[in-house]
């Protein structure tokens, strides 16, 4: 800029006649983030139907944006997983996440109403067309000063074990609970999300050799969420995992920080045992990994601390139920922790008087899916993504979505429909708390 055009520019800006220079920097800033969002949400053909807004979330698998589905003007989220199809792991993680939510309608999981597929780079991109949700969990504990209400708590923990019983009566666990996770809108309503870890247990368990190796086992579940038989390395793991998670969760809302923040496999350990003592002799035998039984024999004298001194708030008193399921929840050996039904029957839940609506249960066919999913080789898992993921292309112009696409996209619509009034007159009856956000 000469120095003439600059002391123009400056004459303009003091004279309020031009936007301030500020202004001019985030009109630009914003014309790269909108060709950023192009970039990154390039739907071909679906553009027809799909509008991206902008950027909403990142995770390590996939980036999320808000969009408008142009045909009804509705809003929704829409997750891309770039190159799914470019190594067995990112293949088996995207056909996990479409599997268990293609044929589930939940009120508290995530609802997928659209998938389609464009060609990447590396390897197909898969776009997951969600409802689109106003925040999550970590925001609701950590945007506020205020400590949340008990009452808010058993109502995050309700939804959350109400859209978990319904996974684990199939035999389905979540394995990467966290409150990143679980999604929440502004009337308290909660819905579990990102199912890429999901799997299904033969008899309660998962046991093929897969799991058995320390690398694989490593990578099941956030950090600071995964259960002592995942971080010791156990031959066999279930459900219970998630229950686990549910009981860091519950403590994470109360304390207001993680319960057990380690930053890698031997820190969260000593964490864990500084926090519930050493494990049982039954327990120690059953570590197939010699590092990690060793590590754990190292804290041989590590004492168990009272659950009201593990969760101690000042100015909060932790009620007698809520530390009993606490308890109950965060136990070290899985065949000791409550499963889901004892949980939801926990009188630190039922004390509420939560309306119980009645359930239905998740289709068999999300079982058989699943088990699928786990045999299939990189090949088989790649036909597996382009047989059920709509290309982009098909997408034609002026044509009506629902009406071109498989039986299961017009079942969706038509229930997520009825799911809608049952949760518009749910709400209208009972909105205890306050806007959260
Ligand atoms: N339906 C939705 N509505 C609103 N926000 C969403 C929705 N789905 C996902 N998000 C946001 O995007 C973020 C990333 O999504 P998601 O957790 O599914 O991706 P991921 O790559 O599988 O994540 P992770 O790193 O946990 O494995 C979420 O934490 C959430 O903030």
């Amino acid at each position: 800029m000469t120095k003439k055009m600059s002391e123009s520019f400056n004459n303009l800006e003091n004279s309020g006649k031009m936007p301030s220079k500020q202004l001019g920097f985030n009109r630009v800033l914003d014309g790269l983030k909108k060709r950023q969002l192009l970039l990154d949400f390039h739907f071909d053909k679906a553009a027809e139907v799909y509008e991206p807004i902008r950027n909403i979330g990142v995770g390590a698998f996939g980036i999320v944006c808000e969009a408008v589905e142009t045909t009804s003007n509705n809003k929704v989220a829409i997750k891309k997983i770039s190159h799914a199809s470019a190594t067995p792991t990112l293949a088996r993680r995207t056909l996990r996440e479409i599997r268990v939510l293609r044929y589930i309608k939940h009120e508290n999981i995530v609802s997928l109403r659209d998938i389609f597929r464009t060609p990447g780079a590396l390897g197909i991109d898969v776009y997951l067309v969600m409802d689109l949700m106003e925040g999550s969990l970590h925001q609701v504990i950590y945007n506020e000063n205020q400590p949340l209400e008990d009452e808010l708590i058993a109502y995050f923990l309700y939804q959350l074990l109400r859209g978990l019983k319904y996974i684990h009566s199939a035999g389905i666990a979540h394995r990467d609970l966290k409150p990143s996770n679980l999604l929440v809108n502004s009337d308290c309503r909660l819905r579990i999300a990102d199912f890429g870890m999901a799997k299904l247990a033969s008899k309660g368990h998962f046991d093929e050799a897969e799991e058995h190796c320390f690398y694989m086992t490593q990578h099941v579940s956030t950090l600071p969420y995964r259960a002592p038989e995942l971080l010791f390395v156990m031959p066999e793991h279930g459900t219970a995992v998630d229950m686990w998670a549910v009981g860091c969760i519950l403590a994470e809302m109360l304390l207001k920080r993680e319960l057990f923040p380690g930053r890698n496999v031997s820190g969260q350990i000593k964490i864990l045992l500084n926090s519930l003592g050493k494990p049982s002799d039954k327990l120690l035998n059953q570590i197939r990994c010699e590092k990690t039984r060793r590590l754990i024999e190292h804290f041989h004298d590590a004492c168990r601390r009272e659950w009201e001194h593990v969760l101690f708030v000042p100015d909060r008193v932790v009620s007698e139920s809520c530390l009993d399921l606490m308890s109950q929840l965060v136990a070290l050996d899985a065949d000791d922790r409550i499963d889901i039904h004892q949980a939801i029957n926990h009188p630190f839940i039922t004390s509420f008087d939560f309306y119980v609506p009645l359930e239905s249960s998740c289709p068999f066919k999300v079982k058989m899916d699943m088990a699928d999913v786990e045999k299939l080789s990189h090949q088989g898992l790649t036909e597996a993504l382009i047989q059920d993921v709509r290309s982009a292309e098909s997408y034609t112009s002026g044509s009506n979505l629902l009406q071109r696409g498989p039986s299961w996209y017009q079942n969706a619509f038509k229930l997520d429909q009825d799911a809608a009034m049952r949760d518009i007159d749910f709400h209208r009856q009972r909105t205890p708390f306050r806007s959260i956000y």
